[in-house]
């Protein structure tokens, strides 16, 4: 729930979920074994178990080139690249493997620069075989449940940037899956639409795993029912963060201030220990 005065509330014109009667979809436990996995030589994880809860937010924080995009994609199934050991597994519930559980939102909006709105947020079903009328109708329903119901007939080039990224939120509804992975999905936006659409999507997702990649760590705190910091090489996680409250959590919710401190810390912690150091020429990085 949104609570306090400092509150990011959607305007008027960003009608709330609670409005519209969207399907709800409860998320479901997602288990990470990795024995070894990595690119060429560099071994990314190893020995790593990671289990996200049913229905939680965790936000995952790290340095850069720790292996946060590479976690994601390997769970939705998208890692083609990397390789794994033998024992490497993603499971769902009961130990059932994932593949179909998952919608993936990227930092890049992706969107089809030929299609409307309401097509790309149908691009699901358009691609399965053919969008179906109550395809379109939900497709519709999602733009007007991110505020944009009266831009459906736009295409991504008469939208802004805030405006694409609500777009590909309401694609990623439109899945309808239990988990949902977001790699910088709102990274690219100006800090207040930023808050904004933070606060959408934890009211749309609530309910659902997510696992969620920023570099914001006021954003990790204000959306994650809990915080992972990944670090070193092989990586692995500190204790998690579990923040106080409800997300989202208002910028100035009590406490966020000295939470927001303690995890800076933490992440220059982390890239102080982190072996590829972002700036390796001998002049000071500016
Ligand atoms: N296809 C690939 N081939 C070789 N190396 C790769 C490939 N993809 C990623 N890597 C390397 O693996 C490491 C982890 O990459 P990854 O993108 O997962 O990091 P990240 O933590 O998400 O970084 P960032 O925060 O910059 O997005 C990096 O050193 C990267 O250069």
């Amino acid at each position: 729930m949104i609570q306090g005065p400092m509150a990011a509330s959607p305007p008027a014109s960003w009608p709330t979920a609670s409005r519209l009667a969207l399907r709800s979809c409860p998320g479901v436990p997602v288990r990470v074994r990795i024995d070894t996995l990595g690119h060429g030589d560099h071994v990314l994880f190893q020995d790593l178990d990671l289990t996200f809860a049913a229905g939680g937010w965790t936000c995952v924080l790290g340095p850069s080139g720790v292996g946060k995009s590479t976690l994601l994609r390997l769970i939705a199934g998208l890692d083609t690249q990397s390789t794994q050991g033998p024992h490497t597994r993603v499971e769902g519930p009961d130990g059932l493997a994932l593949p179909g559980l998952c919608a993936y939102m990227g930092q890049q909006d992706g969107l089809l620069p030929w299609l409307s709105a309401r097509d790309n947020v149908a691009l699901g079903p358009r691609l399965r075989g053919g969008a179906t009328r109550a395809d379109r109708d939900r497709a519709q329903a999602l733009l007007a449940a991110v505020g944009l119901g009266e831009r459906a007939a736009a295409r991504p080039a008469a939208l802004s940037g805030g405006m694409r990224q609500r777009v590909a939120l309401a694609r990623t509804l439109m899945e309808n899956r239990p988990v949902v992975l977001m790699d910088e999905p709102f990274s690219a936006l100006d800090p207040p639409t930023r808050l904004r659409l933070g606060d959408l999507a934890a009211e749309l997702l609530r309910g659902r795993t997510v696992i969620h990649v920023t570099h914001d760590p006021l954003e990790a705190l204000r959306l994650g029912h809990q915080v992972l910091v990944l670090g070193g090489r092989p990586a692995s996680p500190g204790e998690p963060l579990i923040p106080e409250g409800t997300p989202p959590r208002p910028p100035d919710a009590p406490g966020l201030a000295t939470r927001h401190a303690d995890l800076l810390l933490r992440l220059s912690q982390a890239l102080e220990e982190f072996p590829t150091a972002p700036c390796a020429s001998p002049s000071p990085c500016v």
